[in-house]
């Protein structure tokens, strides 16, 4: 039984008298435990379907199913890592985490949230920033305490839209493969994610299942071997995964328009 489930699902976003077609018709579905990686040009939605699976917004037609109860908005069973910061710039690092284990966990006493928090910036390897605020951090260690504090949340589901979008190429390399050990040993182990991106070889290592967009649809699917090693050699290396760039690269030149920005 997929974990989520998109039933021709379309959205447009209304202006006054205006409106605009971002997604049509998508049928999608996510296995409980998989890594989809969302890839495609510039401006294809998806954005615009990940904030329907968030439950930000509502779709316009269809309707989208998590463990077959539909989505009627935001919800403890995902938690959401976006590009821009999403720390609260006046709480530290420590009870920005906190924050997002009490919301979820009503019971806990602050002092268990405390310890939680600890044990979760530790993985992130982010213990002794605990008391900086967000202000205080670079931009790689404010996304840490972000995956921290959403995995605070300890949601079934990781939503991640450009994560380390902004990030230099070294740190942006480190914090995958932070994702990636937590994916597999950590404390997001057997979560089921979907993260946007635009970099190719951030979706070869990450994903179990690269799905390709083009303006309001989804055109291609690319299931990645399970035995692949997971990093930026294995892209050059594995003869499967270089398959699949080409295949990737090709499709973004046949559907570049000149506007979009990869
Ligand atoms: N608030 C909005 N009002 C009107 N149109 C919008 C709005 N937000 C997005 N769009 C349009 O919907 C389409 C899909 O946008 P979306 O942000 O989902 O694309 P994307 O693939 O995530 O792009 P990017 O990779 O640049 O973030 C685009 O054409 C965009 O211009």
């Amino acid at each position: 039984m997929p974990a989520i489930s998109f039933k021709n699902v379309s959205y447009s976003y209304v202006d006054g008298d205006e409106s605009f077609l971002a997604l049509e018709d998508i049928d999608l579905e996510i296995a409980d435990g998989e890594f989809v990686c969302l890839i495609g040009h510039s401006g294809c939605g998806k954005s615009t379907l990940l904030s329907l699976l968030a439950g930000l917004s509502m779709p316009t037609a269809g309707e989208i199913l998590i463990d077959n109860v539909p989505v009627s908005g935001p919800g403890p069973d995902r938690s959401i890592v976006f590009q821009s910061y999403s720390l609260f710039p006046w709480q530290t690092a420590l009870k920005n985490v906190m924050f997002s284990i009490r919301q979820t966990n009503k019971d806990i006493s602050k002092e268990q949230a405390k310890v939680r928090a600890m044990e979760l910036l530790a993985q992130v390897g982010m213990e002794d920033a605990a008391n900086r605020y967000p202000y205080q951090l670079s931009g790689g260690m404010r996304q840490r305490v972000a995956i921290a504090r959403a995995l605070g949340i300890d949601a079934p589901t990781m939503l991640l839209d450009e994560p380390f979008g902004a990030l230099d190429p070294l740190i942006r390399g480190k914090l995958q493969e932070l994702l990636l050990r937590l994916w597999n040993e950590g404390e997001g182990c057997c979560k089921t994610a979907v993260f946007v991106t635009h970099d190719i070889d951030e979706a070869l290592i990450l994903a179990d299942r690269l799905i390709f967009m083009e303006p309001r649809h989804i055109t291609r699917e690319f299931i990645l071997p399970k035995d692949r090693a997971r990093s930026a050699d294995a892209i050059v290396e594995d003869v499967r995964l270089r398959d699949v760039k080409r295949e990737v690269m090709e499709l973004f030149d046949a559907t570049a328009t000149g506007k979009e920005d990869c």
